[in-house]
């Protein structure tokens, strides 16, 4: 059975909820899931899994900010283990601010410059994940399949 790791960076919830319904995506698909908060996942952790997907919120006014939690991770990335690995990013945000969603894109570049195979556009939520239940299932969905 294939195995998928989710490693997600929430504040208020949004993208943790986001990162458990596609969870539940994945695993009806017959994947083995595995959902971590980044507080919790080291870089490496990625070794032993054919998909990993990133969630991470946006913070910050003048400059894109990932959240909190994801900031060391994100830092220390390199050392994650991508070669030949899927890999997907998503996030939620809110499109007022300048850099709308702009840690997905952060995230992107980092597994591209580190040798990760994006196997998907990247997710980006604008508001309630509630009001993008159809989008992000039709995101699981895809990435279970590629
Ligand atoms: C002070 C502040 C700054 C924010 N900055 C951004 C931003 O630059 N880009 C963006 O897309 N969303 C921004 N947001 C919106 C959050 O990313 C959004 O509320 C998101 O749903 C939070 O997700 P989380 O609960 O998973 O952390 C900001 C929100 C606050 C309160």
């Amino acid at each position: 059975m294939a195995r998928a790791l989710i490693i997600f960076g929430s504040t208020t919830g949004n993208t943790e909820n986001t990162a458990e319904r596609i969870g539940g995506i994945l695993n009806a698909k017959g994947l083995e899931v595995t959902v971590q908060n980044v507080s919790d996942a080291t870089p490496g952790d990625e070794a032993g899994y054919d998909l990993v997907l990133y969630g991470c919120s946006t913070w910050g006014e003048d400059e894109i900010e990932l959240q909190d939690d994801f900031i060391d991770y994100y830092e220390a990335m390199d050392k994650a283990a991508l070669g030949g690995k899927k890999v997907g990013v998503f996030g939620c945000g809110d499109s007022s601010y300048t850099w709308f969603c702009g840690a997905v894109d952060a995230i992107e570049e980092k597994v591209r410059n580190i040798g990760g195979t994006l196997v998907a556009e990247g997710l980006k939520i604008d508001g309630e994940p509630d009001d993008y239940e159809d989008e992000i299932d039709a995101w699981a969905t895809g990435v279970a399949a590629a």
